[in-house]
């Protein structure tokens, strides 16, 4: 449904791009887990879907049409739950979706009937009456969610929504983001927390400084596991590993990327072979953290 093709963009006076050709789809039914440490462009990329930020290299399509003119003709089929609360604090629940559905330019029965609907989505009913300022930071977060659906978008962007969330309103969230894509939603989901992207995500896109690192299925991105061999021993060197595959030094350890025709077996002889002691060898699955150091050479928590 959406599709970013080579987006780049620099804000002004800055030395780097926060974006630097970007190209990624977002399909409807599915939740696209956009990953990636604080700075890396997750907001600036939503920025331009929500029109917050104009393009100032690549495309944004809208089922092959210009971003521009969609949300020119339809400005409700997209909506994006920001990072920051984004409704009127002095306001009650019931007030803020009201003033939205205003916005929205839903009227009559349907305004009322989106009302409803939303507040019992984002199980609101018991603080409709509550003014906004008093909800806790969960029930914030899901307010955001609330308005984000009046007009029952087709494509939803959520940017780091469970930052500050109490664990039960985390996980109403992530299962409320997970029943709108079954229901026929793109979703657009950026965060610093893997465990979320492996949670919701079909497809998971790394970003890092602004640049695309890998994008594609978690099952893809997880299944490279089974093929590294994580090593602690002394004297080895990367001449000894690489014949097996692609390696990776790490502070204490090395690390390989077996090849297809490589086994953690034959790695092991032939260290065992040039007189190398190996204290540990560790055989198993990348999960995204490990992916993501391998790809960064950083943590994505520290980073
Ligand atoms: N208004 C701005 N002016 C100049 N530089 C900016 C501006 N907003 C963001 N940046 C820079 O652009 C880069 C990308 O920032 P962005 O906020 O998109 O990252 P992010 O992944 O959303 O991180 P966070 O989770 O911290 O919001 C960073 O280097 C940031 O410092």
């Amino acid at each position: 449904m959406l599709a970013l093709e080579h987006l780049s963009y620099r804000y002004s006076g800055a030395a780097q791009a926060a974006l630097d050709d970007v190209s990624l789809t977002a399909r409807r039914g599915s939740v696209l887990g956009l990953l990636g440490p604080n700075g890396a462009g997750k907001t600036t990329l939503i920025s331009h879907v929500s029109g917050a930020l104009a393009v100032q290299g690549g495309r944004v399509l809208v089922d092959g049409e210009p971003l521009q003119a969609v949300r020119a003709r339809t400005p409700t089929r997209m909506a994006v739950a920001p990072q920051d609360h984004a409704f009127y604090p002095m306001l009650t629940v019931t007030e803020n979706l009201a003033c939205f559905a205003g916005a929205a330019r839903l009227d009559g029965a349907r305004r009322k009937e989106r009302i409803a609907a939303c507040i019992h989505f984002a199980q609101l009913e018991s603080f409709a009456t509550v003014r906004a300022e008093r909800l806790s930071g969960g029930l914030k977060r899901r307010l955001n969610l609330a308005i984000a659906l009046l007009a029952e978008p087709e494509l939803l962007l959520f940017d780091e929504p469970t930052v500050g969330v109490d664990p039960q309103s985390r996980a109403f969230v992530l299962d409320a983001i997970k029943t709108l894509a079954a229901n026929g939603a793109a979703v657009i989901y950026a965060t610093h927390y893997m465990e979320e992207v492996e949670a919701i995500a079909d497809r998971v896109a790394i970003l890092d400084n602004g640049r695309v690192l890998r994008d594609d299925t978690l099952e893809a991105l997880l299944s490279e596991g089974e093929r590294v061999l994580t090593v602690r021993a002394e004297g080895v060197d990367a001449a000894m590993l690489a014949r097996f595959g692609e390696v990776e030094q790490g502070p204490d350890h090395w690390r390989v990327r077996l090849a297809a025709d490589a086994s953690p077996a034959q790695v092991l002889a032939a260290l065992d072979a040039s007189g190398v002691i190996v204290r540990q060898a560790e055989f198993g699955r990348y999960n995204l953290e490990q992916l993501f150091m391998a790809l960064t050479h950083r943590s994505l928590r520290d980073a």
